[in-house]
């Protein structure tokens, strides 16, 4: 019988569905990280919510696990990419708790304008200060509305119902679905000059950390109030305590922190500032909802190997995956390059197979793209609700079967289209299983796309390699993998270098200040 460790606190229907399936289950909170990985060993499946850290050594201990169940939407505490190299599926609830969610930013929303923490607090030590607590009205107020995914578009449609008007930025965001959801589509700077009111609703990424930056907080208009639901780190905490001691920002609330849990901070005790301990998804209905869909999904998988909600998983029949397997992993890693190189809103996708893989089964094929071009935005996509997120906001999805056979015996070619144009990239396997980009950007160029990369844009020009492997060297970064390909002799090319570590902003701006060098960024596979 399959054995699960339920290791945070969770609604008790959870072991209830486990016990009722057949997988035996224990419940132990609250656990040290060394107490985890003494017991880890013992377990078939982990079920988590934020405060359990499935970090590399905790899954180096976990020698039977075979899956890990998040009840709740953020996997930022799971390492993700340990779990895949050990074959442990991450499944998370990607929608179990998001109007909770969503009610608690508007709540904060609310409790900001009306400073009701701070007039409770002062009513029940008996001062009645009616004149001190004057308010602000929501209605016709602008809310800046920062990532409307699932629970972005929730406080959308309900602050409309508050008859504000809702400015959004997202840069996966279409006209289409900004006009469905009857919100305006802007750009960052214009959210921060026009809203009244900012909540945050994005993953913390590369992209987002800070996105409320100090020179950002600067550019809000004065008087305006904050509300973050999402993650802490999206807001930087010193700028934000100076903007509400200078008095340029008259609000903010809280539920989550840099650090958590939130012992102290200097934000602690400053007027305005209101603050929850991460509490977004804390009401009964969410959590019997992330229980019951947890237990379901994970004794789904142990007892019959279904798969549901797999971050890095397909979902997959037992016959078609061992073919379809090498296929999906270049889909992903396809639609994983040409979503880091993309810019601006994608409208559209278009995957193309030729030679042995048009034969083949697309809809995996089609989720592992989508998912790969999508991780980019969002972490909740996976292969199996990536097809219907690309669908919910709009993105035109096409599916295009080649009979011909061209240069290789089987290709996969991703087009997506911007308002800035088409580009696509083409990739094929060697040996029947090994993953390959054979073109990028109309250039040809073969490269096996793994872990940290360099991407570089270039004149053509004599002595720029070796500019430019003189200053990995002065940098310290390792090579691991060189690729060249260019347009035309002295015309556009490209470069993508596999090396051993992250590369940072510093050093990406060196790669740029070389001469002849046109991009230069970091990707990520
Ligand atoms: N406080 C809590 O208890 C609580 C509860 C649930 C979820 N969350 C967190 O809320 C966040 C949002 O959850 P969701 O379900 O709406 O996720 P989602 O994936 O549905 O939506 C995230 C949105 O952010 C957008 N985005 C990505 N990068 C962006 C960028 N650079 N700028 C602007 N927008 C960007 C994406 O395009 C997407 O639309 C997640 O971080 C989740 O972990 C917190
Ligand atoms: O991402 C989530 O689902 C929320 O952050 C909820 O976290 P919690 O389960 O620890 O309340």
């Amino acid at each position: 019988m399959p054995k699960v460790l339920i290791s945070d606190k969770m609604d008790p229907k959870a072991a209830e569905i486990f016990r009722s399936r057949g997988v035996e289950v224990d419940e132990i909170t609250g656990k040290t990280p060394e107490e985890l990985k003494a017991i880890i060993g013992n377990y078939d499946g982990l079920a988590i919510r934020s405060s359990t850290k499935v970090t590399q050594e905790i899954l180096d201990a976990a020698t039977n696990l075979k899956v890990v169940g998040r009840a709740g939407i953020g996997v930022d505490n799971v390492d993700i990419p340990a779990a895949s190299s050990r074959g442990v599926v991450v499944m998370n609830t990607p929608f179990g708790n998001s109007i909770t969610t969503a009610e608690h930013a508007i709540a904060l929303m609310f409790a900001l304008a009306r400073q009701l923490p701070e007039a409770d607090a002062s009513t029940q030590q008996g001062k009645w200060e009616k004149n001190r607590f004057m308010g602000v009205e929501l209605t016709a107020k602008t809310l800046g509305l920062i990532g409307a995914g699932n629970i972005g578009s929730i406080v959308a449609e309900r602050a409309l119902g508050l008859r504000m008007k809702v400015v959004a930025y997202d840069p996966f965001l279409t006209e289409e679905r900004a006009i469905e959801m009857g919100v305006e589509k802007v750009d960052l700077d214009t959210l921060l000059a026009r809203a009244d009111f900012i909540t945050l609703h994005t993953p913390l990424t590369d992209q987002t950390r800070n996105i409320l930056s100090k020179e950002n907080l600067a550019k809000t208009k004065k008087g305006v109030r904050i509300i973050n639901c999402a993650r802490g780190g999206l807001v930087d905490e010193a700028a934000l305590k100076e903007g509400l001691d200078s008095g340029h920002i008259a609000g903010a609330a809280l539920d989550v922190f840099v650090t958590e849990p939130a012992k102290e901070s200097p934000l602690f005790g400053t007027p305005n500032f209101i603050s929850t301990p991460h509490l977004g998804a804390s009401t009964t209905e969410a959590q019997v909802n992330v229980a019951i869909q947890v237990a379901e999904q994970m004794s789904d998988f142990l007892l019959s190997g279904g798969v549901t909600n797999a971050l890095n998983m397909p979902s997959l029949s037992a016959e078609e995956a061992p073919r379809l397997k090498p296929y999906m992993a270049l889909a992903e890693k396809l639609g994983s390059l040409v979503g880091q190189l993309a810019h601006g809103a994608l409208q559209g996708v278009s995957i193309e197979a030729e030679g042995d893989a048009a034969a083949l089964n697309q809809k995996p094929i089609t989720g592992a793209v989508l998912a790969g071009l999508m991780r980019a935005y969002t972490d909740t996509v996976n292969m199996v609700n990536a097809p219907f997120l690309a669908k919910e906001r709009g993105l035109d999805v096409r599916e295009v079967r080649h009979d011909r056979e061209g240069d290789y015996h089987t290709l996969l070619r991703v087009t997506v289209r911007t308002r800035d144009g088409e580009r696509s990239v083409a990739g094929t396997l060697f040996g029947d299983n090994k993953p390959r980009l054979v073109e990028l950007f109309g250039i040809q160029v073969e490269a096996d796309l793994a872990g940290h990369m360099l991407y570089v844009v270039n004149a053509d020009q004599p002595g720029f390699i070796g500019r430019l492997g003189s200053l990995l060297g002065e940098k310290g970064v390792n090579i691991g993998t060189f690729h060249l390909g260019r347009r035309e002799a002295g015309g556009e090319a490209i470069l993508l270098l596999s090396v051993d570590g992250e590369m940072d902003k510093a050093f990406l701006d060196t790669v740029r200040a070389l001469p002849g060098v046109k991009t230069a960024m970091a990707l990520e596979f």
